[in-house]
């Protein structure tokens, strides 16, 4: 299972990072953070090779038609030097045949360059798209574990660009390797016929070609894996500061950000220089070989045709053919070599599909009880770190009741909604939903998923809106709603005006995160999409802190008196007191677990731990709230129950 503790580093496929940092790195950290090349993975490349499993006769094609086509560029060179040969010594033309067969062999060449061209791309981009898929699967099924820590520009580089950076391994790589193999067999077959002496030249060059991405394999890997880490930082550092302009501005950040973009792209060029620079020495060193070997195998052949061993005409015909074979070989060590490099994206791209599942789907699933439901969290134990955050917590909230779940700021009031959610599991205890007959509770773990969310709706404070129009925002999670469901709601969480005030009423786009709204505007309609669910297990986590006071005690008043509530159990997490006083019952958390519970009028008392975390945080006394809060609670004339 994954726990918060190995989620990061099973995430970015490296070793494991302390688990209490990377919140941080979520936001727009100053300092620049570098990625860490991760170790090579040497099975990382054929480990998704299964993905072609399902494409196998377009494989089969493509490697059907890399081979006709360096097996007619071979036939070509060897006929072509041949016939050459027999004009100059035999002072014979070519007859219409051999033009014929020429002719054709150009035809055939071009017609499988084309195809070959045309199916591996055509693979390529077809297990890329499915890549990517897998990708966002992997990261779907295991966050929020597996993208706690890590830069959304970072994920966006595993889920894009190391997926397209493995797009030549399978567009060229595979077929090439196996069409060289087949054509090197064949061409030295021949050349051994000519003179079993000639292959004395090849062979060696072949092996060696064939050996030397073995040689600088690790070197290689730890390049590749040095740009795809600057890569990723680079589109990291990039994505936060396009998100965080506005930011970055007011707080007179732009040169800095610059500057880091700066010395990010350096690094970034620094490491594709270092890769093209050998990737060029390399091909220099490969081309040096096969030049090599021709030119052994010409000295062979003029040796041989001049001790009359060999047919004078075959000489050149000879040494086409160990180019035509040798070619074809150097490509394939061109394409080992850079698959080598490409063993980094494969392992980030491996550790993003083979994530665990933060919460692992149960075997033998059990349905949600009728009714209404209640919560109920037992011994519950859990942290992100070695500390635990949640230590033996107990709290139930009975069907239908509303409970308000306060603490110090970092007490784990979130972490119980991510429990609730099931973002997480607990490390112990459970988190269960119990039925008016509390002797059948069911346990979090044994629902599916689909069951869980329509059951229970967690509401954040920062619950992002998409690009698109209001109503698909609101429609998220029931996508089936009728229009009526969607006023009900809409009117529920007092978007009306809003709605009226916009150009085209709920199909006006929000714009980018919901750019275009209020930060109050946003969390009601977060409210709202959440409502159109029609969960039965509610948690507001501070969902109403950006609105005012007044805001505040309308969405309550409305939440109240909407016909589900009587229903509804709702865990409300506030700071504001007026937000607290509403619900039946208040549960205090310090030191991970509930410490007090009880009405706002048996905990506001002086010495509760309830008194202290008021006058603490809100400036005020339990005996009293602030005149602010004190009007809204007025206004408040319907309190929920
Ligand atoms: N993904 C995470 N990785 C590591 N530590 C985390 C993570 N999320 C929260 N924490 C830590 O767990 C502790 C509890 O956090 P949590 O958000 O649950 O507190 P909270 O009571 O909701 O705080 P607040 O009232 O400020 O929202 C904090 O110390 C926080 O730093």
């Amino acid at each position: 299972m994954t726990t918060p503790e190995n989620a990061p580093a099973v995430a970015a496929g490296k070793a494991a990072a302390p688990a209490s940092a990377p919140v941080a790195a979520a936001t727009h950290a100053p300092a620049p953070q570098t990625t860490p090349a991760p170790t090579p993975d040497t099975g990382a490349l054929r480990s998704l090779l299964p993905v072609l499993g399902a494409h196998r006769l377009t494989v089969l094609r493509t490697c059907l038609a890399a081979l006709v086509d360096q097996a007619a560029l071979v036939a070509l060179v060897t006929l072509a030097a041949h016939t050459v040969g027999t004009a100059v010594i035999g002072h014979r033309a070519p007859s219409a045949a051999t033009v014929g067969v020429l002719i054709g062999l150009v035809l055939l060449r071009a017609l499988a360059t084309w195809r070959e061209m045309d199916l591996s791309h055509d693979l390529a981009y077809r297990v890329l798209a499915e890549l990517r898929v897998r990708v966002f699967d992997g990261l779907a099924r295991s966050a929020p574990a597996r993208i706690a820590g890590r830069r959304s520009g970072d994920l966006a580089s595993t889920a894009l660009g190391d997926v397209e950076a493995l797009e030549f391994f399978y567009a060229h790589a595979i077929a090439q390797l196996l069409a060289s193999g087949l054509v090197f067999a064949a061409a030295a077959t021949l050349l051994g016929i000519l003179g079993p002496w000639l292959l004395l030249a090849v062979v060696p060059v072949a092996l060696l070609l064939l050996w030397s991405p073995l040689l600088e394999a690790r070197g290689r890997a730890e390049r590749g894996a040095r740009t795809r880490a600057a890569l990723a930082d680079l589109s990291a550092e990039s994505t936060e500061a396009v998100d965080g302009l506005r930011e970055l501005l007011a707080a007179g950040a732009l040169d800095r950000t610059r500057a880091r973009l700066r010395s990010g792209g350096r690094r970034l060029a620094r490491a594709q220089r270092a890769e093209q620079s050998w990737e060029t020495g390399a091909g220099a060193a490969r081309d040096l070989l096969v030049v090599a070997a021709v030119i052994g195998v010409v000295a062979a052949a003029a040796h041989a045709a001049g001790g009359g061993r060999l047919d004078g005409a075959w000489a050149p015909a000879a040494m086409a053919l160990a180019l035509g074979a040798l070619a074809p070989v150097a490509e394939s060590a061109a394409a080992l070599g850079r698959a080598g490099s490409l063993r980094a994206a494969a392992a980030r791209v491996r550790a993003a599909v083979d994530a665990p599942a933060g919460a692992p789907a149960t075997a033998a699933p059990v349905p949600v009880p009728p009714g209404p439901l209640g919560l109920r969290l037992r011994g519950v134990r859990f942290g992100y770190g070695a500390a635990p955050v949640l230590d033996g917590l107990d709290l139930t909230v009975r069907p239908g009741e509303t409970v308000a779940l306060v603490g110090a700021s970092g007490a784990g009031k979130t972490s119980c909604a991510h429990l609730l959610a099931r973002y997480w599991d607990p490390q112990a205890g459970t988190v269960e939903l119990v039925p008016g007959d509390p002797a059948h509770p069911v346990d979090l773990r044994d629902l599916t998923e689909e069951d869980l969310r329509a059951a229970v709706c967690v509401v954040g404070q920062e619950a992002p809106l998409f690009h698109g129009t209001l109503a698909e925002n609101l429609r998220l999670a029931a996508p089936d709603a009728t229009d009526r469901e969607l006023a009900a709601a809409v009117r529920t969480c007092g978007l009306t005006p809003v709605v009226d005030a916009l150009p085209r009423g709920l199909d006006t786009p929000v714009g980018e995160r919901g750019a275009t709204l209020s930060g109050g505007q946003r969390a009601r309609v977060a409210l709202a999409r959440g409502l159109l669910g029609r969960p039965r297990v509610l948690v507001l986590d501070e969902t109403t802190a950006h609105l005012d006071h007044r805001g505040d005690a309308e969405l309550a008043r409305a939440l109240a008196a909407d016909l589900r509530a009587r229903t509804r159990t709702t865990l409300v997490i506030a700071h504001r007191p007026a937000t607290v006083r509403r619900a039946d019952r208040i549960a205090v958390l310090e030191g991970g677990r509930i410490v007090e519970e009880g009405t706002w009028s048996e905990l506001a008392r002086p010495g509760t731990a309830f008194g202290r975390l008021f006058s603490r945080t809100a400036g005020e006394t339990p005996e009293g709230p602030r005149p602010e809060d004190a009007a809204a609670a007025t206004a408040d004339s319907a309190p929920p129950r």
